[in-house]
Formats: C-alpha cells, sequence, structure tokens
C-alpha cells in the first residue's frame, strides 16, 4: 500500500505540489493524468527514493518497485539480445548456484513477458512494442509488487499499445501487481485503468475513470 498524507514538493521557489493525500492498495491499476510539467514523473521519483518530497508524509511498505521508461529506440547495432538486455539488471555472481537461479528467473521472466521466442533477437532489430517488453521485463527482474509505468505506451503503435498494456493486465490480475501509469493516453486510461489520479492546479482529485475526458490530458499546462 502506497499513502500519501500532505505530501508537497517544490523545487526552489516552484511549487509542484501541496497537501497530496492518496492512498493506492495493493492490486490497483491507477493512471496518474494532467498536463505536461503538473508534476507526475515527480511524485513517482519520490514514491523511488530518487527525488525528496519537501514535507509531508509518504508511507510505502517495504517493497520492490519495477519502472518502465517512455519508449526511445535504440541502435541497430546495440550489442545485446534481448535476453541479455534483460540480465542487465542481475547482479554479476561468479557462484554456479546463484548463476542457475538467476537462469531460472530469466526464463520465467521472458515467459511471463511472452518473450521466450523472442531472446535471441538483437534488441536493436526487434519491433518498438518488443523493445518495450524487454524493458517490461527488466523491471519485472526483482520480483516487485509495483510497476510504474512512465509513459510507456508513448510514441508506439495503437495495436502495439493495447498489447503491451494486456500483458500488463495479464500480470496485474494473476499476481495482484499494483500499477501506476503516468500517461497522456485518453483511450488507455478508460480501458485499463480502475482508478484515475488527476493532478490539477497543484494538487491531485480522485476522478471516476467513466468521468475522466479528453481535456484533463491538455497538453497546454
Ligand atoms: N530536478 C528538477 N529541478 C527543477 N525543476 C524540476 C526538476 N524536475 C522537474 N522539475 C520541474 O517540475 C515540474 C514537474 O515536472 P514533471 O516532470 O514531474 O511533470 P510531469 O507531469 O511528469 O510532466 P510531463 O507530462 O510533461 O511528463 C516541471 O515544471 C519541471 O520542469
Amino acid at each position: 500500500m502506497i499513502e500519501a498524507k500532505n505530501l508537497s514538493k517544490s523545487f526552489g521557489k516552484q511549487l509542484i505540489f501541496k497537501d497530496l493525500n492518496f492512498t493506492i492498495n495493493d492490486g490497483d491499476f491507477v493512471s496518474l493524468i494532467g498536463p505536461n510539467g503538473s508534476g507526475k514523473t515527480t511524485l513517482v521519483k519520490i514514491m523511488m527514493g530518487l527525488e525528496k518530497k519537501t514535507s509531508g508524509v509518504l508511507k510505502i511498505d517495504k517493497q520492490t518497485i519495477g519502472y518502465v521508461p517512455q519508449f526511445r529506440n535504440i541502435d541497430i547495432d546495440y550489442p545485446l539480445n534481448i535476453e541479455q538486455f534483460v540480465r542487465l539488471n542481475l547482479k554479476f555472481t561468479l557462484s554456479p548456484a546463484k548463476r542457475r537461479q538467476d537462469n531460472a528467473t530469466i526464463e520465467k521472466i521472458l515467459e511471463k513477458t511472452k518473450l521466450t521466442n523472442l531472446k535471441d533477437r538483437p534488441l536493436g532489430l526487434a519491433s518498438g512494442g518488443e523493445k518495450q517488453k524487454a524493458y517490461l521485463a527488466q523491471a519485472l527482474l526483482n520480483d516487485p509488487k509495483i510497476l510504474i509505468l512512465d509513459e510507456s505506451t508513448a510514441s508506439l503503435d495503437v495495436e502495439v499499445k493495447m498489447q503491451l498494456m494486456d500483458l500488463v493486465e495479464e500480470l496485474n490480475h494473476k499476481y495482484n501487481l499494483t500499477v501506476i501509469f503516468i500517461t497522456h493516453d485518453y483511450e488507455l486510461t478508460k480501458k485499463y485503468t480502475s482508478r484515475a489520479l488527476f493532478f490539477k492546479h497543484q494538487t491531485i482529485e480522485e476522478v471516476n475513470v467513466a468521468d475522466v475526458s479528453e481535456d484533463m490530458f491538455d497538453m497546454g499546462g
């Protein structure tokens, strides 16, 4: 469970948000929506311990968080294949027993993310959706209880976005994985998320997903 009480953040004199109060329960599939610059990424950075809050309380049960970034293309000559890329998040070990365990973990994760048949494909030659699945697999490596998708579907084709989200939805259902989805995508918010937290005027408001409207994603700030 994640619980914020009067959580505030400023960068110098710039107030980003003030007195946020919300709870995210285990197994929730929540979207964080709102205009550019409203503080969505800043909030998840605070959750991940990458950024300091200014005041208030943020309680997160001691649990690992997986993070999937926005899609960025990877050069065609990137040296690793999909399996090697997913392995990057493993700690290097010389212990044969630990290596066997790691191999089993990798196999399981590739299966979970439906990458088993693609594991030898050079990442640079993989499609956009396959690359995002590889990032997802990496994020799942340490068995997180919370998965943060930071605009992870942006710049993917509609069909590919849906495939990635179907997979995330399956993980959410099967493993009660909490999903926090930062997005500017109206359709995906409606289709996949069960709760929406709307960043507006330096605060957030819980909105029924049925009442989410396109203007809430206004890019104008
Ligand atoms: N390290 C930093 N130092 C100073 N200002 C920052 C820093 N990080 C973010 N900001 C500012 O904080 C504000 C909120 O940024 P943030 O990235 O959290 O917004 P966002 O809602 O995720 O935006 P977007 O939808 O465009 O990704 C912006 O004005 C940004 O410029």
